[in-house]
């Protein structure tokens, strides 16, 4: 164990349990190198408390051992004896997070260049591109919402890489919400409320991941209010991510909310099945393996909720490809990945996606599937087809024999019309993307 860690841990003694010692912290294993260090988890479980939990005191602690600012990170693995760097065993998420009170919170791996552009994605992509070229000043702040896995932490990213490419000295902070809030807390009982402030106020960009955390935690809220306006203020430029439109959190204040739509909300939407099928190309390609285009025509039609998951079977197969020595094949994919494959076109079926349309446009799903034409209930019934023509692999005429014998031109009509609305009209857009959300997560 280095003597800096050593002494880290001793410090934390003073204010942790020994039982929260004994159980995450001891276990950890340190590799220190010129970049910062990583501490390894030996399980997930034990990295995502020690990132909730421990992250922060722990950078603090090091940052003060050390007399200027440290990068952590915290990964599942061991440190390899030779080089004191380890190798990842597993990971929850496919980025290292990195904490600290400088630049190198930003994950270098996520750029603009390396993230593929779809219609889901556009506006979020070049939101982002134009925030990370005129900082503070073209949309402040930029809020980037959507489900799970749709890739806003990589535009948060890439948009601070490339302000920092552009100019190297600038000061950007990269945290997840929660670490914004657990560091406040320990702020507050260490009266250290002014350098928290500081160390906020000071950047020229501060982006948050995932702001739902804020909800119901009124200090926190009142904070980040102040930080909020100082930086508003200041020109400095402010990224945030959300899991859903903020006005549709629960618990966040209603002055925080009107914040947060000052500059500009862009949705990130469940990539189509095209997009889908260009990230699996990309991500394989950037990995150095060749995957035939079956593969990812098989992966994208199969596995629509979000592009982690994606990603993570993309990994399986790469990683017991190069364990069997096998070529991936598309048989070999749909052995390999047979499970999670099944799991994912179970979850989705035409009987599945009209209840759930029914449900949430709280219509009888016998009218739903009727001959009923009125606007109330024919425009529920046109998503519902134009749902199980994106999300099953049903044919036009088998999705019309689902919807009461109806032909399979009325249901191209359907999609046709929907796809078209989803242009032009926000709330069905937000409906779609619900709806999706809905069946896929
Ligand atoms: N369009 C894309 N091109 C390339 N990679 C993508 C794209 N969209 C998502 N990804 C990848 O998918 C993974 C998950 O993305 P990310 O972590 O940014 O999701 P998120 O929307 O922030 O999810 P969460 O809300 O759970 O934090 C990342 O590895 C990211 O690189």
């Amino acid at each position: 164990m280095s003597e800096l860690w050593r002494r880290c841990l001793s410090r934390l003694e003073a204010e942790f349990s020994a039982e929260d010692l004994h159980t995450y912290l001891a276990p950890l294993q340190v590799s220190e190198e010129e970049s910062g260090f990583t501490l390894w988890a030996p399980n997930a479980y034990t990295m995502e408390t020690v990132r909730e939990r421990f992250l922060a005191p722990i950078v603090e602690v090091l940052e003060h051992l050390c007399d200027g600012p440290v990068a952590v990170e915290v990964q599942v693995g061991a440190r390899s004896p030779d080089r004191g760097v380890g190798k990842p065993a597993t990971r929850t998420r496919t980025a290292p997070e990195r904490v600290a009170g400088s630049d190198s919170s930003l994950d270098p791996n996520y750029t603009f260049e390396n993230f593929v552009e779809g219609k889901s994605n556009q506006l979020g992509k070049a939101a982002a591109t134009q925030v990370a070229m005129n900082p503070g000043r073209a949309y402040n702040p930029l809020l980037l919402y959507g489900g799970t896995g749709l890739g806003k932490t990589h535009l948060m990213h890439a948009a601070g890489n490339l302000m920092r490419a552009n100019k190297p000295d600038v000061k950007i902070l990269y945290l997840r919400s929660e670490q914004f809030v657990s560091g406040m807390v320990r702020a507050l009982q260490q009266k250290g409320m002014d350098d928290f402030k500081r160390r906020f106020r000071s950047v020229d960009a501060l982006l948050i991941d995932d702001i739902q955390f804020f909800a119901g935690k009124n200090t926190t809220q009142e904070e980040f209010f102040h930080t909020f306006n100082a930086l508003f203020e200041g020109k400095q430029q402010i990224i945030l991510t959300c899991d859903r439109y903020p006005k549709e959190v629960d618990n966040l204040e209603p002055r925080l909310k009107s914040r947060l739509g000052w500059g500009l909300s862009v949705a990130i939407e469940p990539p189509d099945f095209e997009t889908r099928a260009a990230i699996v190309l990309a991500k394989a390609q950037a990995k150095g393996v060749e995957l035939p285009e079956d593969v990812a025509t098989l992966m994208a039609k199969r596995m629509r909720s979000n592009v982690r998951d994606l990603e993570g079977a993309l990994n399986t197969l790469v990683a017991r490809a190069n364990f069997e020595g096998r070529r991936i094949s598309s048989e070999f994919a749909q052995e390999t990945l047979r499970d999670l494959l099944t799991v994912h076109a179970q979850a989705i079926t035409i009987p599945n996606i009209q209840k759930t349309v029914a449900d949430y446009y709280q219509l009888r799903l016998a009218d739903l599937l009727s001959k009923k034409r009125s606007r109330s209930i024919a425009r529920p019934r046109q998503m519902a087809m134009g749902l199980a023509k994106e999300l099953t692999e049903h044919s036009l005429p088998e999705i019309g024999d689902a919807f009461g014998g109806r032909d399979h031109t009325t249901v191209l009509h359907a999609c046709r019309t929907i796809r078209d609305l989803r242009e032009t009209d926000g709330k069905l857009r937000q409906d779609w993307e619900k709806l999706v959300r809905t069946l896929t997560e």
